[in-house]
């Protein structure tokens, strides 16, 4: 397996279990959010501030770029990683793609109190999320070679259907 890529919504679950599963596979752990923070020397937020969303978004695309050509890679993505056609493309072919799936009001849950988020810093985050959540889930599911849920349990839970579901991969 080259690289594994996890998508999905802001607190899916993409740091927490792609840390671990790396660990698992033997693989490399690489955070696309916090290669641009390193890059930068500044959070995520500051990013929007200074350069809005577009100018995070072209950094995205780049990190993107450059770390789907690395080989051992577990790659949890940002979490609008998918709005963009071109980071659909990169994600699709070079690696195995998996959706964490989790509903929106237990995303709501699990974000409510982190202020290092910028889109959720509006005065309707839990809509947000919803409304976010509605427009990106089929963009997740169209590039996902893999779809578990994330949403129920702990972490241990869903990294097994991870492992399980890339052992049927495997044999396919
Ligand atoms: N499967 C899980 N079960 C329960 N809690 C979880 C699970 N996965 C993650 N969490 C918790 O949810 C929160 C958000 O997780 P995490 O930061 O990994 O999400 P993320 O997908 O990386 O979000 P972002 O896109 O904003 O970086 C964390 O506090 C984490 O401990
Ligand atoms: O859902 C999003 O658009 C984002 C998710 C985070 O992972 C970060 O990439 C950033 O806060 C934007
Ligand atoms: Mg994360």
């Amino acid at each position: 397996m080259e690289r594994l890529i996890l998508v999905g919504m802001m607190g899916a679950g993409k740091t927490t279990i792609g840390r671990e599963l790396a660990k698992r596979c033997g693989m490399r752990f690489v955070d696309c959010d916090h290669e641009i923070e390193a890059r930068t020397g500044v959070k995520i937020p500051t990013i929007f501030e200074i350069e809005g969303e577009e100018g995070f978004r072209r950094r995205e695309t780049q990190v993107i770029d450059e770390l789907t050509r690395i080989d051992g890679l577990v790659i949890a993505t940002g979490g609008g990683a998918v709005m963009r056609a071109e980071n659909r493309a990169m994600l699709a072919e070079r690696g195995v793609v998996i959706y964490l799936n989790v509903p929106p009001q237990v995303l709501w849950e699990r974000t409510r109190r982190d202020r290092n988020r910028p889109l959720l810093q509006v005065s309707n985050p839990r809509e947000r999320i919803f409304s976010l959540h509605q427009q990106r889930d089929p963009l997740y599911r169209e590039i996902a070679d893999i779809v578990v849920d994330g949403g129920r349990g702990n972490p241990g839970g869903t990294i097994r259907q991870i492992q399980k579901a890339l052992e049927t991969c495997r044999k396919a």
